[in-house]
């Protein structure tokens, strides 16, 4: 069952209506549904779906040659001489009629022959721009394709007429590969696995979600048990420090200086290895939104949910699992925790439950940007930090979420509504999430006012999605 992706299929499919020659450029992180978007799109049109391998550049060719040989339903060709062959006799099928041609994996073709992306430039700028042809490549290394392929210094810097990159799905596209599953369920499942497709259909729901975690990840064999240093080790040279800082972003070490002395590292190293986890989309660097008074530097955190959940729960107890303690590990390590982790897990739920709301008008303005907030609170002498921020010019919306079992009361309330002092806005507005709901008393007051918002995440998402 093909999931999600609606606006990057409607954007493709418009370009493809346009029926002049289109270069576009694909790109994303492993495993994260390239692949699987492209066929979704080449359905039912004609298309030439080329996969590179890491073969010799001659041999690449030679399979290329045969996908187009056998798309024209040509007999007993040798192969083209070169990829300017190649492409100028794509150029003369395409003068007059639509084709499609994708090339996925293109780091492949580019690492075998380094003037790809010249002999490509040369063939788009002399014969390829006034066909019908629509090229796709698509490529998984995302440095490469943004530096080699998107960047300013590429020959193919310009020739695009689209990019898009793909990013792993957000938790209400997630959930349903789990449609059988609670919400809770499902919320717990985009804590451990996040957004990635490939990570997401290795869960049966079939089985609770400790279950699959044991299954699924920490049996030694299993397809996720290494995933993550697997991935790094395909892409970096010295993995050990980076899983390093990876588990010291995990424990909650978000500053730098808090990393570099949980690791006994230079700042400066650390940070030159937080850039490149920052390159990968494996880390992310957050700034306090600029509102308020100036607010302290940035925090650094693992984007990832599976990155995150595997470096604080399966890499730190790597000795107890390959002892064969899983059931343990599950028992005493992982289930106590889980609402504390699902915490900031929330908050970015809240987020992409805001900017629905937002795009749906339902909020009492427009915000025009959404983050966070932390600095000093000159009234009560003390750092203070805000879940969620959005707002515009005259408004703010100050966002709080609750991962608890509890109903949230007045005091949830009234202490995000002191921050609002912290603020000089027009309008301001509080909007609250919790797990489960609201005291009564919380409830009468969001009535009577008319700048509390309060989202009950039980009632907002329907819990199993077949009901
Ligand atoms: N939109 C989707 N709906 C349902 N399942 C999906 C979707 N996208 C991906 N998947 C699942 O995730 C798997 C991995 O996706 P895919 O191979 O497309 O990723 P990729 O980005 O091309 O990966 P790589 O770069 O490693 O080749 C697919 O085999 C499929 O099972």
């Amino acid at each position: 069952m093909f999931i999600g992706r609606e606006s990057e299929l409607t954007a493709l499919n418009k370009l493809y209506q346009e029926d002049k020659f289109q270069f576009v450029v694909v790109y994303g992180r492993r495993r994260v549904g390239k692949t699987t978007l492209l066929l979704e799109f080449c359905k039912e049109k004609p298309f030439i779906f080329f996969v590179a391998d890491e073969s010799v550049d001659s041999v690449s060719l030679e399979k290329f040659s045969k996908e187009v040989f056998s798309f024209f339903n040509l007999k007993g060709l040798t192969g083209f001489n070169s990829w300017e062959e190649a492409f100028l006799f794509i150029a003369n099928r395409t003068r007059e009629e639509r084709l499609g041609i994708v090339i996925d994996e293109f780091q492949y073709l580019v690492n075998a022959n380094r003037s790809i992306p010249s002999i490509l430039q040369k063939l788009i700028d002399h014969s390829l721009k006034d066909t019908k042809l629509f090229l796709i490549i698509c490529g998984s290394y995302v440095s490469f394709m943004e530096n080699e392929v998107l960047g300013y210094k590429s020959p193919l810097y310009g020739r695009r007429t689209a990019q898009f990159e793909i990013t792993p799905f957000g938790f209400f596209d997630s959930r349903k590969f789990f449609p059988e599953y609670s919400r809770e369920e499902q919320v717990n499942t985009y804590g451990v696995l996040g957004g990635t497709p490939q990570y997401l259909v290795t869960f049966d729901e079939k089985v609770d979600v400790y279950e699959n975690i044991k299954q699924k990840i920490l049996f030694k064999s299993s397809y996720l048990n290494e995933e993550p240093t697997f991935l790094l080790r395909q892409e970096l040279r010295e993995p050990l420090i980076y899983n390093s800082i990876l588990e010291a972003l995990a424990e909650g070490n978000g500053k730098l200086n808090e990393i570099s002395s949980r690791i006994s590292f230079d700042n400066s190293k650390v940070a030159k290895y937080l850039e490149t986890l920052i390159d990968l989309k494996i880390v992310e660097r957050i700034k306090p939104e600029p509102i308020g008074r100036k607010s302290r530097g940035s925090i650094f955190k693992i984007k990832d949910n599976f990155f995150k959940f595997w470096y604080r729960f399966v890499f730190k107890n790597k000795a107890l699992i390959e002892q064969g303690l899983a059931d343990f590990v599950i028992q005493n390590k992982i289930k106590p925790f889980m609402n504390e982790y699902i915490g900031p897990i929330f908050e970015d739920i809240s987020v992409e439950i805001l900017k629905k709301m937002n795009a749906d008008g339902k909020l009492p303005f427009i915000f025009e940007n959404i983050g966070k907030w932390w600095g000093n609170n000159p009234i009560k002498k003390r750092e203070e930090e805000i879940d969620i921020v959005a707002y515009d010019k005259k408004n703010i919306l100050l966002g709080e979420c609750k991962w608890h079992n509890s109903l949230v009361d007045m005091s949830v309330v009234k202490k995000l509504m002191d921050k609002g002092a912290l603020f000089h806005f027009e309008n301001k507005f509080y909007i609250l999430f919790s797990k489960n709901g609201f005291t009564k008393e919380t409830l009468n007051f969001a009535k009577a006012s008319n700048n509390v918002i309060l989202i009950s995440f039980k009632d907002f998402v329907s819990s199993k999605m077949k009901n």
